[in-house]
């Protein structure tokens, strides 16, 4: 596993936003196509700011979420509306989005038709970019949360599951850690002095359901690179 420390948080966007640039232009230079899956909450808003700008093929990307939270997506708490107010915009405004929420009421009504629409992503998303809580949530996986199980279940056949937090506001979907897996390269992007003794305390050997960001940490089948700053 990769760890980068950076003095600054602009000098960790200016260097993940290179490194995720790079990597989609290769994808769509390979394969034709690219994938990104992006995490919601407060960290990544600069670096979305600074992707949107990204002189690529943007047509020839599929952006996804890796989690929402159920609500409207005009609603404050949307991830969805986090990133077509951020990274959907200028150059980037021309990539496919993929969204979570549906009409459904509850994402478990949802899991079915999300997955259906998920399956429009790359076998292989190009960048999974990851944030996580000071509880050593990733994703929405959610310490103590009912289906956590599931979410973890690398047998498990769907790409994305219902989650109900007890530690966060708002039902979640989140994609599972077996979809998040299938990726080219994860990053665990993370800012503040207070997410350095979790993640520390996360490389340690412990039981992932206690700090569920273990199941990407402790993984060997993708690569995953930390970017931190204060
Ligand atoms: O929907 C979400 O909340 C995210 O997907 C979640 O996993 C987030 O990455 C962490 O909670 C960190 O959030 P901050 O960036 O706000 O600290």
């Amino acid at each position: 596993m990769e760890r980068l420390e950076f003095d600054s948080r602009d000098a960790l966007t200016e260097k993940l936003a290179g490194e995720v640039i790079a990597r989609l232009k290769k994808a769509i230079e390979d394969k034709g196509e690219a994938g990104l899956a992006v995490s919601g909450g407060r960290t990544p808003v600069d670096l979305f700011k600074a992707l949107s700008e990204a002189d690529l093929d943007w047509s020839k990307v599929t952006i996804t979420l890796v989690d929402e939270r159920w609500v409207a997506p005009d609603h404050d708490d949307s991830n969805e509306k986090l990133v077509r107010t951020h990274l959907l915009q200028n150059k980037a405004a021309a990539a496919t989005f993929i969204p979570h929420k549906t009409a459904a009421e509850s994402p478990f009504e949802a899991e079915v038709e999300v997955n259906k629409a998920l399956a429009a992503l790359p076998e292989e998303i190009t960048v999974t970019l990851l944030g996580m809580g000071e509880d050593g949530h990733t994703a929405s996986f959610f310490p103590g949360a009912e289906t956590l199980h599931k979410a973890l279940d690398t047998k498990h056949h769907a790409d994305c599951c219902a989650v109900v937090p007890k530690t966060a506001p708002h039902p979640r979907m989140t994609l599972t850690l077996k979809r998040i897996l299938r990726s080219q390269w994860i990053v665990l992007h993370l800012t503040g002095d207070g997410k350095k003794p979790v993640l520390q305390q996360a490389l340690e050997d412990g039981p992932v359901e206690e700090l569920p960001v273990r199941s990407v940490l402790k993984q060997s089948l993708t690569p995953v690179s930390v970017y931190w700053a204060g």
